[in-house]
């Protein structure tokens, strides 16, 4: 029995992106092609799952396959799947709405500039969408599996505000969806040249048939010329066969790009991929890729990773988190496992001892290809671009794979090596600990380092003013995660790492007997200057004391050894937590004019504040109570 039509809106947001794909100018039109057949693909997987545990859900059917035909007279294109179909509800919410969070997050950016919008479009692909790119009118045909003929649906819409749904007849499961092209689209995609081209571009790699109409000549009657002709015959015109399951040597470097934007959506080229089959106690074959650019969402740490799980060619799920660890959840890629059973879960992939084996030795292999990309930094052969790879990664992944330091203590040290810096030798973050180990001075006994809120602010610090001085290096780290990753790594190869905002400033070696002696004795001058400043600030500072890292600068705050930095304490107070209230330490530099002129100077209290607010400022904070400061200072200038 057939029902009336209904009319539904589309979801706010479903128009709004529907809008764009029509009204921007596609530059690459022809991925609708691929979303769709990719959408086809996706169904049959399903219905190969869900027919795991019911396996009449195959009907007569069993064989999946995808079929692309069209009609140069209704000028219609047609993409039919035998895969799973849609109930009536499915279509509903499946086309008519974006569930996708990712994909809503992104309607988000849309900045409104059609052009920077549409390029944003492009790298993320639309889905089911971008069939409006070519058509003013799409229907699909869907039956579910397992359902009656009679539950069949209807769903078609021009594209603009609504779509109406109405129930049909449909003997065979599965999904047509039937694009009724544009005029120029038209003009372009009616011919089986121009079809199989686009399909041997992106879509060759797909594991399931594609079928096409047969093309015979026809000789012309009647002195007209001859032509092409569609039979009723069907071929395969794609290599059919899962991309990962082939033998290396059979793929070639487009197919393995390809298939990498089948994947991820991503307009640019990997900038790495591995793909192997691995034998022993655990065999399973992985394709994994390192993209170029990262994804709006990848500080998202809840978002699904980037790697499907097969078992035996059977598509298992995306987002296999268990695959790979939180700090590569940048990889993307393909596992697939001959020892997981089909029916295998989320909670049991947690447990499984396979699963385990799988990640870490996807986990090395990530690192080895990272270690690869490092390797042609300093590759006196390598090209111009593969020199640049590796920078590339970092500027878009490094601060990712710092978390590793923290989740990843089995392979910390190969982590280490992968660290980038900028340093007060390079502004570009481009130096390794080994680059600044080869550079220390002889004598320095630690690797310096120092965080602060921004670059500038670290680079700026009065801190390193005696580092400077003596010309020794000092990483600048500005990474929010730097903070929390550090505190994992107490030494490179042997050297330890130093925070030169911690404890006292220790130059060890590099300080000489007399410059030590010289400290000593200003020490000892300054000591009741140092009580009576101890005793204006007992309410902010936990100790005054005399240093000598300071050059240029009256003073400076330091935290204690095992402190918790100033940033970073700042950084968890902006985000609500509570932090343990520790006093830093104010160190004075004796030479400097503003600390001389305390002693005896009957505004003793006063410039003791002022030089306490200053040190937090230099260090990137705010006064307690800024306006006293200002007040204090203005008088002081008046
Ligand atoms: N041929 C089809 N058979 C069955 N369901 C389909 C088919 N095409 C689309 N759908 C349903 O419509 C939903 C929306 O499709 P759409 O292409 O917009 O997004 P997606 O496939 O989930 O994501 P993406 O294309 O970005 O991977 C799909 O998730 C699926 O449930």
């Amino acid at each position: 029995m057939s029902q009336d039509k209904q009319k539904h809106s589309f979801q706010a947001e479903v128009a709004q992106l529907l809008h764009l794909v029509t009204h921007s100018l596609y530059s690459n039109q022809e991925i609708f092609l691929r979303e769709l057949v990719s959408n086809a693909s996706d169904a049959c997987d399903k219905l190969r799952f869900e027919a795991l545990a019911d396996n009449s859900l195959y009907e007569d059917q069993p064989n999946l396959e995808i079929r692309v035909d069209f009609d140069t007279e209704a000028k219609t294109l047609t993409i039919t799947d035998n895969g799973i179909g849609l109930s009536r509800q499915e279509a509903i919410d499946n086309l008519g709405t974006i569930a996708k969070s990712g994909t809503r997050e992104f309607m988000g950016k849309l900045s409104g500039d059609q052009k920077a919008d549409a390029q944003l479009i492009g790298q993320f692909g639309v889905g089911f969408y971008s069939g409006f790119i070519v058509a003013d009118r799409i229907s699909v045909e869907s039956r579910r599996a397992g359902a009656k003929p009679e539950a069949g649906v209807r769903w078609s819409s021009t594209g603009s505000g609504d779509f109406e749904v109405e129930e049909i007849t449909r003997e065979k499961r599965g999904t047509s969806v039937i694009l009724h092209l544009k005029p120029e689209a038209a003009a372009e995609y009616l011919s089986t040249w121009k079809i199989k081209s686009v399909i041997g571009k992106y879509s060759d790699h797909i594991s399931l048939p594609i079928l096409m109409r047969k093309e015979e000549w026809k000789e012309g009657q009647d002195n007209q010329p001859g032509k092409m002709e569609l039979t009723d015959e069907w071929e395969t015109v794609n290599q059919a066969s899962a991309l990962w399951t082939r033998a290396r040597k059979d793929v070639t470097e487009e197919q393995y790009k390809s298939f990498y934007q089948q994947i991820t959506h991503d307009h640019e080229d990997p900038l790495a991929w591995s793909h192997n089959r691995v034998e022993g106690a655990t065999e399973y074959t992985q394709l994994l890729y390192i993209p170029a650019h990262a994804p709006f969402d990848l500080w998202n740490r809840d978002k699904p990773a980037g790697v499907k799980l097969y078992v035996k060619r059977v598509f298992i799920m995306d987002e296999a988190q268990a695959l790979m660890p939180l700090y590569l959840r940048f990889v993307k890629g393909v596992i697939d496992s001959a020892d997981l059973p089909l029916n295998v879960s989320r909670e049991l992939l947690q447990e499984s001892r396979d699963v385990r084996s799988i990640r870490e030795g996807s986990t090395k292999r990530v690192l080895g290809m990272l270690e690869e990309l490092a390797k042609l930094e300093k590759d006196e052969s390598a090209s111009e671009e593969d020199k640049g790879k590796y920078a590339k990664f970092w500027a878009e992944f490094g601060a990712v794979l710092k978390e590793g330091l923290g989740e990843d203590f089995g392979n910390r040290e190969r982590i280490a090596k992968l660290l980038r810096f900028s340093s007060t030798q390079s502004d570009a973050p481009t130096v390794s600990l080994a680059d600044y180990k080869a550079r220390m001075k002889e004598g320095q006994e630690a690797i310096y380092y120092i965080t602060a809120d921004t670059l500038a602010a670290a680079k700026n610090s009065p801190q390193l003013e005696v580092f400077r001085k003596k010309g020794l290096e000092v990483l600048l780290m500005a990474d929010r995660v730097d903070e929390w990753s550090l505190n994992y790594l107490q030494d490179f190869d042997g050297t330890p790492l130093q925070s030169v905002a911690k404890g006292a400033v220790d130059l060890g070696k590099l300080q000489d007997d007399e410059e030590k002696k010289k400290a000593e004795e200003a020490a000892e001058a300054f000591k009741p200057v140092l009580a009576k400043l101890k005793e204006a600030l007992k309410d902010k500072a936990e100790d005054v004391r005399v240093t000598s890292r300071l050059v240029d600068s009256p003073a400076c705050l330091v935290v204690g050894d095992g402190g918790m930095s100033l940033q970073l304490a700042r950084m968890l107070k902006q985000a609500g937590q509570k932090v343990p209230e520790a006093k830093p330490v104010l160190e004075v530099n004796p030479e400097h004019a503003l600390v001389k002129k305390l002693d005896g100077s009957v505004h003793f209290h006063d410039l003791a504040q002022i030089l306490f607010d200053q040190a937090v400022l230099a260090e990137g904070g705010l006064p307690e109570d800024p306006a006293a400061y200002v007040k204090r200072v203005n008088a002081l200038l008046a």
